[in-house]
């Protein structure tokens, strides 16, 4: 018995055939795309079998299938995987893109008690149930535009119980929700209003991060990864360096904010120290894309923040002819609103002048990678988990290509080959 069965699709994406942990360079412009193909998914939810429509149809003859999906006429892609988000705040801050539209910068909206400090608030006083009523809906809203895997940062809580609050309602949409999920600690994300730098170090590594790893060793939460806010009036370098090293010696993956606002040296900082992945980097410096270059830091870019806060758009170009690997992100949070890695491509190729197959290498198996998960997701290959997209499109591109069109072009969500999102108002066009 096997799960699912896509069958004639005119193009199936597979993004890479050869195992590949990431792409760099050509690699992202020539992805690996078949045409008139069908795929097998098996009992296991992983992929089983992927090739030309009429040798799966005699192979798999005479046997039976959960589900069909007639996919003729449409395209299958790899789940999207974004890379950076923030989904568990309370509090919205509708009323500060009103200030910024009118001229405030992040830095003076945050100065002004604004900004992290606004959703801390709002977030420590709210319930665990609030918030994970919250989370499912945007959880739900991000699997609905074709995400499948998702990283989800706490770091509005900037206290041990809060921080924790948020990592529970993290780790128990994990186990209950199908979309996957990348768990990161993000108690560094700004300096708690009343302490200072060097105090808010000494709880993150004296109070914060033992709790955590207590947590974690009773098996009551798995976290992924650690993130602090390396920036002018946040985190410095050297306090940055402790939290993450911190971290590391714990056994979490290295994947933070930096260069965003002004150039940190935190690129350097982050090669370093085996990072593997660094968000942002609008400010990164040569230095910096050659030091992620060698130590294969993946740079996960984030195109709705530099769009939203009018800020220096990221080199992806630089990166990419350096051989950095390019990843995105929707940088979900109260500041940049956007759910949708389809809107996160189109921005990534119109403002940081990706080309559409690097945009999709970004959002797949390169933010997969940058998320310690490339083995098993962001590509199309025998083994890998069932994670998919039926496109109502002759070619793949459309999904970028029409801006806010993923409402109505993604016709199916797949996660271990069940069917997650039914979408039957996909339309013709
Ligand atoms: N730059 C720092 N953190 C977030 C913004 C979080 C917030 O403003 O609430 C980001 O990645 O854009
Ligand atoms: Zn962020």
């Amino acid at each position: 018995m096997s799960k699912l069965l896509v069958k004639n699709a005119k193009q199936v994406v597979l993004i890479c055939n050869n195992g590949e942990k990431f792409l760099t360079k050509d690699g992202m412009l020539k992805l690996c795309v078949i045409e008139n193909s069908s795929l097998v998914i098996g009992s296991d939810g992983l992929i089983k079998d992927i090739g030309p429509a009429s040798t799966i149809d005699f192979q798999y003859a005479g046997v039976s299938f959960d589900k069909v999906i007639d996919a003729t006429g449409m395209c299958v892609i790899p789940g999207l995987v974004d890379a950076h988000t923030h989904p568990v705040w309370a509090g919205d801050r509708v009323h500060e893109f009103a200030m910024k539209l009118a001229g405030a910068t992040y830095m003076d909206v945050h100065r002004a008690g604004g900004g992290i400090h606004f959703t801390v608030e709002h977030t420590r006083a709210a319930l665990a149930s609030t918030l994970l009523a919250s989370l499912t809906g945007r959880l739900g809203r991000m699997q609905r535009a074709g995400t499948t895997l998702v990283e989800c940062k706490s770091g509005y809580g900037l206290e041990l119980q809060t921080e924790l609050k948020m990592l529970e309602v993290i780790e128990t949409a994990r186990r209950t929700l199908p979309i996957n999920i990348s768990s990161t600690y993000c108690g560094a994300h700004a300096v708690p209003k009343g302490k200072t730098v060097a105090e808010a170090t000494t709880d993150i590594l004296k109070v914060q991060l033992p709790r955590l790893r207590e947590r974690m060793s009773a098996g009551a939460l798995r976290v992924d990864n650690i993130d602090v806010f390396c920036e002018q009036g946040v985190f410095d370098l050297s306090s940055t360096r402790s939290i993450l090293q911190a971290g590391l010696d714990m056994g979490l993956n290295i994947n933070f904010h930096g260069d965003e606002l002004h150039p940190m040296n935190s690129a350097q900082l982050g090669a370093e120290l085996g990072a593997l992945a660094i968000s942002h980097l609008e400010e990164v410096t040569d230095e910096g894309i050659a030091a992620m270059a060698t130590a294969k830091t993946a740079a996960i870019l984030l195109p709705t923040t530099a769009y939203i806060l009018r800020l220096p758009q990221p080199r992806a170009r630089d990166m990419l002819e350096a051989g950095v690997i390019v990843a995105l992100g929707s940088d979900f949070n109260p500041n940049a609103y956007c759910c949708s890695m389809p809107v996160v491509m189109h921005l990534a190729c119109v403002n940081m002048r990706m080309s559409m197959p690097e945009a999709l290498a970004a959002a797949t198996i390169n933010a997969a990678y940058a998320l310690g998960r490339s083995h098993t997701h962001g590509s199309l290959e025998v083994n890998k988990h069932g994670d998919l997209l039926v496109l109502n499109a002759p070619r793949w591109e459309h999904l970028i290509y029409q801006l806010g069109g993923h409402q109505e072009l993604i016709r199916y969500v797949v996660i271990r080959g069940n069917v997650v999102y039914n979408n039957d108002k996909t339309m013709d066009f």
